[in-house]
């Protein structure tokens, strides 16, 4: 739901301290959950909110992703409303066919901790954001980023016109593959035996590591990782020495998930919504924002998954915010903002003058899309041409005029028909 999830295969960890009254539940290997029905088999991932297992679903024999939502009573708020969420998602689409996480069960679990909300979901792969790092932030093959950008508006069209939904948090990394890249992480493909109880032996023991352990071992990898000057399992920009991993035969297919933050059209939930990089800029002016929002950052995750790089990385700078080294950059690339958004939102007169422009960042360096892709990213002129084609429109300051998921559907650039 914020920027800050994370899978298990990832360094950080959700930290100790939030295993209190109030947190996270701790789970152990084969703790079983709503009556027996759920065997946990190992940890998946974690977020502010939740932390996310690996279940065997003994009733329909399928694995299936446990998210177990921390106790305090503002959490099981939250919860309640992304199973609300969730539940509409399911029910409009039986078929399973439009690229949103499907919601199996939802139940209540009282640990130590308190009484803890959890759902549990389809059991999806590795993000889009892990898809990026293991092609080592090179960029995928524009027909891999046409495929992937197929699924992400289907799901998106479902949501903005069948749901009226916005999902709010559109980001790689809220966009998950249907399987692994590894098939040895899969529990089918690998031919995994699920667990059916809790192994025997302490909780310091046998294939049961205790967090704490946990927690040293990484601290160990990481100092040894700093030591020989490279962080594991991260590529970087700086890894282009590295050979070309081989992305053929990966299952392209993904679906949105993480329905944490997402609001229905006609009763927005916060004023500050999305991920930063990621943010439209009607929110950052605080004007109104709705399905446009998404579509903003669906744009944003397109040129990301084409680039291995982020579209937009504001910084605070010497006499400047955040908010306005944002708009700087979005002006550099698209050009000017109609002096009519620039001076319509909540926050406008912060950053603009009464002629739309900016107040603090007087010299804008102007370029283009398709210049930058030829330019940084070595796209060749017809591709950065037809991808800027692609995405300039959505990229339109006026949410108003950027064109619907549906109508991005249609676009020749995306059109399956076209794609050799
Ligand atoms: N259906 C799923 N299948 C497999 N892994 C999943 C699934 N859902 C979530 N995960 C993993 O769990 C992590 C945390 O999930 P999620 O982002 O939904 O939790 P959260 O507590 O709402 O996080 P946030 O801090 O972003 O609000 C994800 O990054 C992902 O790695």
């Amino acid at each position: 739901m914020s920027c800050s999830s994370s899978s298990a295969s990832e360094e950080e960890d959700e930290g100790m301290e939030s295993y209190r009254k109030g947190g996270y539940h701790a789970v152990r290997m084969g703790d079983s959950f709503n009556a027996g029905r759920y065997i946990a088999q190992r940890k998946l991932g974690w977020g502010q909110f939740s932390t996310v297992w690996l279940a065997y679903d003994t009733h329909s024999s399928v694995y299936v992703a446990l998210k177990i939502q921390k106790s305090a009573p503002e959490f099981g708020q939250s919860a309640l409303h992304e199973i609300e969420v969730l539940s509409a998602i399911s029910d409009g689409d039986p078929s399973n066919s439009k690229f949103v996480v499907r919601l199996v069960d939802h139940f209540k679990h009282v640990g130590p901790n308190g009484q803890h909300l959890c759902m549990v979901l389809e059991f999806l792969g590795d993000s889009l954001l892990q898809l990026t790092k293991y092609n080592r932030y090179k960029g995928l093959e524009l027909k891999k980023v046409k495929e992937i950008c197929r699924c992400i508006l289907t799901g998106l069209d479902y949501l903005h016109r069948e749901l009226k939904l916005i999902h709010t948090d559109l980001k790689p990394e809220n966009i998950l593959l249907l399987s692994t890249i590894n098939p040895s992480k899969d529990p089918i493909k690998s031919g995994m035996k699920p667990i059916l109880e809790r192994p025997e032996g302490n909780l310091h023991g046998g294939s049961t590591m205790s967090l704490i352990e946990k927690k040293l071992k990484q601290r160990a990898r990481r100092a040894a990782a700093r030591i020989s000057g490279r962080q594991p399992s991260t590529g970087g920009v700086g890894s282009n020495a590295k050979p070309e991993r081989c992305l053929e035969g990966i299952d392209l297919r993904c679906k949105i998930v993480d329905f944490g933050s997402a609001c229905w059209g006609d009763k927005p939930l916060a004023e500050e919504i999305q991920t930063r990089q990621y943010r439209a800029p009607e929110v950052i002016l605080q004007s109104r924002y709705s399905f446009p929002a998404d579509m903003w950052s669906f744009a944003c995750t397109a040129f990301e998954l084409a680039t291995g790089e982020m579209m937009f990385t504001p910084n605070v700078g010497q006499g400047f915010s955040e908010d306005e080294d944002h708009l700087a950059s979005m002006m550099e690339l698209l050009g000017k903002m109609p002096k009519k958004i620039a001076t319509g939102g909540a926050k406008s007169k912060d950053y603009f003058d009464k002629f739309g422009d900016l107040k603090r960042i007087r010299r804008l360096k102007y370029g283009s899309l398709d210049r930058l892709l030829v330019d940084k990213f070595n796209f060749s002129d017809s591709d950065a041409k037809e991808f800027a084609e692609f995405l300039v429109p959505i990229l339109d300051f006026d949410p108003v005029t950027r064109p619907t998921a549906q109508q991005c559907l249609q676009h020749s650039w995306i059109d399956i028909k076209n794609i050799d």
